[in-house]
């Protein structure tokens, strides 16, 4: 059956692309526990079953293990009191560190039924059964033995605070993450495949959250512990979507409890291979050039004529019908010889794209660059208080005409700044005092506060760019919508590799010309596919599996099974990073993107198409007679004895490990297409 129409796939992928606000998860959590659901048992066994397989795949045996568990007073840390209850009656003991006043008094009891041993840090904490240190020194003490222990252990559970917290961290579980984790900052791991870590023991699988996130704003306000595995429970949270903090959160599992989300609107909601290819527009059979979408272009300059060759060299190999392009003699030149199919001058457009390799009004400091004039003109008329203005063509405004911009633009304007422009636009235009010093800094720390600034600010539709992708926009009410995009490896933050994206977004937004007409809030939508599509030919170029965000695993308590087999594949151990199951890919540069551009639109197209079900592959990873017990006690040469397992895991041949490698000067097979699919597309 075809991907796009398998009802159960595509359940899944409503489930794991939406991100809902933590005060709507309580919501949804509340009827469950109400009827009885136990919830915390569902969740703990999941965090119990996710550290046997980061167990597994880091080739420590049960005997061998050594977990400690930091609790928290809520019910986050009893979660991972009843998570390390269920490790502890399976054979594999856990230190529980109690990092607040109390714990939750039934996770604890199970614990201590397990035999577990606890540490308690806080001289405040009144914990039955277990003594406080009873002054400072003694909690000195107490915080040097547990730090020792969780330094030396394999695996941290992290049951310190989840969506109960509030803030930065402080006190003694601040203190913690500051030694266990990081002080502030953005991680710093290396950009693996598929959420893939190198990190050296202690491994860290947080629970729900890892601790100091915002959990809601995605921000990453003050010491936290960066996971290997986040496993969240009953639904997505934007942290785990948003950057900074996605980075955080490591490779991800999305325990099901079967909510119901119908009520609830997502807070942030991350584009996914089935939305893009559902939005991809089609050629019709009474089609023209024209009604495919026609983009016009008002891009380089003089002095940067190469933008003006990636944005349309990119827009025509994006799906439309025809390119025009505006700009001066020498970038025309370059261009035609590029894209002999290009038009030059302009015409009816479905959809424009300005400003890429156009100098801003300080780089142009004679005001004598006839671009920014054409653009000038071109934006008076999307202002919002303008008459027609509604009625004009979606338009991406980038780099240098972002400061050319009207004062009240209308939802069809997409604004496309890195994290510098954005903060030089808050600065120029943010009447709030506080703004004028925004930095480029301050965009990283707080992308989703910055981006729906200038959306307020603006009007206009805004696309942060960065690993992750922010997109603010409309809702059907006018309101904001938050759509992410994280297709991108790494490879991609290159020069030119912003003007390519203005290209694709121009094409995406000419080929829905008919659906914007009418519905003129999914500018947003269409800008996010554009950035995925731009983010797969990245990953194509690159042959990287690594990306900015990955989809999460689910977690079905019915299909314990195949949760391993999910999980498996992937090894979080130093010693085994030649088991890596993606390809880290090699150097690109933006031009290596457009040659892959229509590859990535290939992919996405044949979603469409009947598949066979191939049962080879990473399912076979595990005999179907072989329970959890015997994988986790399985020597590393046991993991991949089977044929398709040993060419998944760590085979040195290219043509087999794993990656995926486009040539661009041969024609692909639909083997091999739809191999591609299958690793990239999930
Ligand atoms: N959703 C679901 O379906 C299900 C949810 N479940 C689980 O419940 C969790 C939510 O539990 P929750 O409401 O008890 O809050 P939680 O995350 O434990 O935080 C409270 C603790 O954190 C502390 N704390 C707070 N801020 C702090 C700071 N700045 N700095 C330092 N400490 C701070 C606070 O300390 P206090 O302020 O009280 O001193 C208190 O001890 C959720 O994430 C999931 O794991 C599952 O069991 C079942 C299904
Ligand atoms: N770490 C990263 N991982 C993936 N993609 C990235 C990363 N950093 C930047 N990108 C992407 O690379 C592109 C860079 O664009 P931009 O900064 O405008 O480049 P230029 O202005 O030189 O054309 C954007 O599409 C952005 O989303």
């Amino acid at each position: 059956m075809s991907m796009l129409f398998d009802e159960d796939a595509e359940l899944d992928d409503e489930f794991v692309s939406a991100a809902f606000a933590s005060d709507d998860v309580r919501a949804m959590e509340k009827p469950l526990l109400e009827s009885g659901v136990p919830l915390m048992h569902m969740a703990a066994s999941a965090v119990a079953m996710s550290a046997r397989v980061m167990m597994a795949r880091a080739h420590v045996s049960p005997d061998d293990a050594q977990i400690v568990l930091l609790a928290g007073g809520g019910d986050n840390g009893g979660d991972g009191l009843f998570a390390a209850a269920e490790l502890a009656d399976q054979g594999i003991p856990v230190t529980a560190v109690a990092v607040g006043t109390s714990l939750h008094a039934q996770g604890l009891a199970a614990f201590e039924r397990a035999g577990g041993e606890v540490i308690v840090l806080d001289p405040r904490a009144a914990i039955t059964g277990h003594e406080a240190p009873a002054d400072v020194e003694e909690a000195q003490e107490a915080f040097d033995e547990a730090l020792e222990i969780a330094e030396n252990a394999n695996l941290i559970i992290d049951a310190m605070t989840g969506i109960g917290l509030v803030g930065a961290l402080r006190g003694i579980p601040a203190h913690v993450a500051a030694e266990l984790g990081r002080e502030s900052g953005l991680p710093e791991s290396m950009a693996l495949p598929k959420g893939e870590s190198l990190g050296a023991f202690p491994l860290v699988l947080a629970v729900d959250t890892p601790s100091g996130i915002g959990v809601d704003d995605g921000t990453l306000p003050g010491p936290y512990i960066p996971a290997d595995v986040t496993v969240t429970f009953g639904a997505m949270k934007p942290c785990a979507m948003l950057p900074p903090s996605a980075y955080a959160c490591g490779q991800l599992v999305l325990v099901d409890f079967d909510f119901d989300t119908a009520p609830f609107t997502p807070a942030v909601e991350a584009m996914i291979p089935r939305t893009a290819a559902q939005m991809i527009r089609m050629p019709h059979i009474a089609d023209s050039k024209y009604s495919r979408g026609v983009v016009g272009l008002i891009t380089g300059s003089q002095s940067y004529p190469g933008a003006a060759v990636l944005s349309a060299h990119a827009a025509a190999v994006s799906n439309v019908g025809m390119i025009r392009y505006c700009g001066p003699t020498r970038a025309e030149d370059l261009v035609l010889r590029e894209v002999p199919e290009a038009v030059m001058g302009q015409g009816h457009v479905q959809a424009w794209v300005v400003g890429s390799g156009v100098p801003s009004a300080e780089a142009d400091e004679n005001g004598d660059d006839v671009q920014r004039e054409r653009i000038r003109t071109l934006l008076a008329r999307y202002d919002a208080t303008v008459d027609g203005s509604a009625d004009m063509p979606p338009i991406v405004v980038d780099a240098g005409a972002l400061d050319l911009l009207p004062e009240t633009c209308t939802s069809q304007v997409l604004i496309t700044p890195h994290a510098g422009e954005l903060a030089r636009l808050i600065a120029h235009r943010d009447d709030d005092a506080a703004a004028a010093e925004v930095t480029a800094a301050d965009v990283l720390a707080e992308p989703l506060h910055w981006a729906t600034r200038a959306w307020e600010i603006t009007g206009a539709t805004v696309l942060l760019k960065g690993a992750i992708t922010v997109i603010v926009g409309y809702d059907e009410e006018g309101e904001s919508s938050v759509v992410v995009s994280g297709s991108a490896p790494a490879w991609l933050a290159s020069a030119g590799a912003g003007d390519v994206l203005a290209g694709t977004l121009g094409a995406v937004l000419a080929q829905g010309a008919d659906t914007l007409r009418l519905f003129p809030d999914q500018v947003g939508l269409h800008a996010a596919v554009g950035a995925y599509i731009h983010g797969l030919a990245a990953q194509l170029a690159s042959g990287s599996m690594q990306s900015g965000w990955n989809r999460p695993v689910v977690y079905d308590p019915a299909d314990v099974l195949g949760f391993f087999s999910d999980m498996l594949p992937i090894t979080h151990s130093p010693e085994h990073a030649h088991y890596l199951q993606g390809s880290l890919g090699q150097p690109i540069t933006a031009t290596d993107v457009i040659r892959d551009l229509t590859t990535a639109f290939s992919l996405l197209i044949r979603m469409y198409d009947d598949h066979d079900e191939d049962d080879a592959g990473d399912e076979d990873l595990i005999d179907p007679d072989e329970g959890p017990d015997d994988v986790i006690d399985a020597e590393p040469d046991d993991l991949g004895d089977d044929d398709d397992a040993d060419d998944d895991l760590g085979d040195d041949d290219p043509d087999d490990d794993g990656g995926v490698y486009l040539d661009a000067d041969r024609d692909y097979t639909d083997e091999e297409l739809d191999e591609l699919a299958k690793k990239l597309l999930g």
